[in-house]
């Protein structure tokens, strides 16, 4: 099934970036899950095999175009079993790239990975003759694009600049938007390395098995851990790799080990470039069986205060009937869309991971109570969006016309509608706007609690006058750990604007542009895997769902087929990517 690596010359893997709906902080114990949404925004990388004279020492260049300086050098050495990499003197002090850990440590541990799997004398081939080229590349999205002056371009704006804009500063300089750059690079590179190097197999159609996607993902766990020096839930890797999904941390211990190694990319020539080949292996601790990697909600004891939700119910059958387990896919449902703001508020959102931690440790009995409501919240939205993709997959005209009419709509204005008009995906509607104002409270009241601005009040303001003044505006809230730099909305699009867009997006926008409290601007992308990304997709797995739901609650769980992996880490080609040519030849 695997493509002989010797074939690959070119090798190209794209990720999207993340948005944690609802979740944050109390997705850092494996009890509680989240729901992350991957977006329509995307990382690339692109590998290429260089001429060159085959020898044992093979350069690896990592270019990231749209930075001023942004170029890493490294030299893998193969020698018998051997196999090290050093980074080059010369980039490593240069000012404007110098040490990259996400870069070193990914190269390190997929180059480790392809030793343990395929062996040196394979792992020399791949990287014959002349070593690699890779080319890291970002859409526009994941760094603000702001004027010098501060301004937030518009929808109309962020159009016309071209796909893969030059940022024209170095890469310490650039303002991020919280969409997960060093996660999405880190993915899409240790996916891109593990392909060309014949680590991970793909199918013959180009598609990635799960296996396959769950050894990427544990190896871009490890890197990104390792990069970050310190392991967070791994929410931002998990939508890199499997898209929009019901997240649910691994177990720490299964990287621990290898964390405490401390390894790093050391500087050609310095004394720890020649003990920088590690004995230990990868391996056990990667593979995609290892079962630290997946705490089940079903069978384990670890969920505590919690039950499963209906969607990872799903999930779990899947996974048996696919022999491998992945997290369980939560596109939003159709004719949902997000929007998300860049936030431009002047001040840097101070550590508010350790505020909350301080006060979960000095006030348990109150946190334990705080997230138990939370993470209620959070499984009600999970379940509501889930039964609204059910109720699509069973009747699509009533739901397109029950969408059709609360659009129309402020969702405060619903409950009078639902009077009116009673249907039951207008009651679903309501009941996923309450669950949204529940975990928007929530995270507030957190917030409140730890003396963290964890929904600052202004924020919270720019938030309630775009769900009050729209209409069919769902909710809307903080993303992952809040703070002032961005803010997301889930909005109904009526079927009736077809490819258009919706009135009450573009209200929104409106109102944002003339807000002066805070300077907010609306980022390009929406969901990853929702309708608009690929209706098709999310056709297919409402029907699997109806299926699946309608099936039996216990007992044999059905034949069902493997989940798409549209909104999540796939393999493409320069050509299909718009820009993409033009910005590696830039
Ligand atoms: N295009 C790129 N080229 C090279 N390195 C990059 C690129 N994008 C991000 N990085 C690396 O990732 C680091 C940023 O990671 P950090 O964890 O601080 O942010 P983040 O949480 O990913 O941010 P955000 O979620 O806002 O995108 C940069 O300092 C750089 O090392
Ligand atoms: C607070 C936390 O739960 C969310 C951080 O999310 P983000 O990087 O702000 O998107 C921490 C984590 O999950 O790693």
């Amino acid at each position: 099934m695997a493509t002989p690596a010797s074939a690959r010359k070119e090798t190209v893997v794209s990720a999207p970036g993340k948005v944690l709906i609802a979740g944050g902080y109390l997705v850092l114990d494996p009890a509680y899950p989240g729901l992350v949404i991957s977006t329509s925004s995307r990382f690339y990388t692109v590998v290429r095999t260089r001429d060159g004279e085959a020898s044992g020492r093979f350069p690896v260049k990592v270019l990231s175009p749209q930075f001023v300086g942004a170029e890493w050098g490294f030299v893998v050495s193969i020698q018998g079993e051997e196999v090290t990499l050093v980074q080059t003197k010369e980039t490593y002090t240069s000012p404007h790239a110098g040490p990259n850990p996400f870069l070193s440590l990914s190269i390190l541990y997929a180059l480790r990975l392809a030793k343990e799997t395929r062996g040196t004398d394979a792992l020399a081939a791949s990287l014959s003759p002349g070593g690699l080229d890779i080319y890291v590349l970002a859409d526009n999205d994941f760094y603000s694009q702001r004027s010098s002056s501060g301004a937030a371009p518009s929808t109309s704006e962020l159009q016309s600049i071209p796909p893969f804009q030059s940022q024209g500063k170095p890469i310490k300089d650039v303002h991020k938007t919280g969409l997960g750059s060093s996660a999405a690079m880190t993915t899409s590179l240790v996916g891109s390395l593990l392909i060309h190097l014949g680590a991970v197999p793909t199918a013959p159609d180009g598609s990635l098995p799960s296996e396959s996607l769950a050894l990427i993902h544990n190896t871009a766990q490890l890197a990104h851990c390792a990069a970050q020096g310190k392991v967070g839930s791994g929410f931002d890797v998990s939508a890199a790799v499997w898209g929009s999904h019901l997240f649910r941390r691994f177990d720490k211990d299964v990287i621990q080990g290898i964390l405490d190694r401390g390894e790093r990319v050391a500087v050609e020539g310095s004394p720890e470039a020649e003990t920088s080949d590690s004995s230990e292996t990868l391996w056990p601790a990667l593979q995609p069986s290892n079962p630290l990697w997946h705490p089940s909600p079903l069978s384990s004891g670890q969920v505590g205060e919690t039950h499963p939700t209906a969607v990872e119910g799903l999930a779990a059958s899947i996974s048996d009937n696919l022999k491998v387990a992945r997290p369980a896919p939560m596109a939003l449902p159709p004719r949902f869309e997000m929007v998300l703001a860049d936030v431009d508020a002047g001040s840097n959102t101070p550590s508010l991971v350790g505020k909350v931690t301080e006060w979960k440790r000095s006030k348990p009995e109150w946190a334990k109570q705080l997230y138990r409501i939370l993470a209620s919240a959070n499984q009600t939205l999970a379940d509501s969006l889930f039964s609204l993709t059910l109720a699509y997959g069973q009747d699509p005209e009533a739901y397109d016309e029950a969408v059709e009419l609360a659009a129309s709509k402020k969702s405060k204005e619903w409950d009078a509608l639902v009077k009116e008009k009673p249907s039951s995906v207008l009651k679903l509607l309501i009941e996923t706007r309450n669950a949204m104002r529940s975990v928007q409270g929530g995270m507030r009241e957190l917030g409140r609690q730890a003396g963290a601005p964890v929904e600052p009040n202004e924020m919270g303001d720019v938030i309630k006058a775009s769900i009050d003044g729209s209409e069919g505006i769902v909710g809307g809230g903080v993303p992952g750990a809040g703070g002032y730099d961005a803010m997301f909305l889930l909005y109904l699009r009526p079927p009736s604007v077809g490819n258009g867009s919706a009135p009450g997006r573009d209200k929104v926008e409106q109102l944002w542009s003339e807000w002066t409290a805070l300077s907010v601007g609306p980022l390009l992308c929406s969901a990853g895997g929702s309708a608009s990304a690929s209706t098709a997709a999310l056709e297919q797995q409402a029907k699997m769902l109806s299926q699946v739901h309608g099936g039996q609650p216990s007992g044999a769980a059905p034949a069902v087929a493997a989940p798409t992996n549209d909104g999540g880490l796939r393999l493409v080609s320069v050509d299909e990517v718009k820009g993409l040519k033009d910005a590696l030849e830039r």
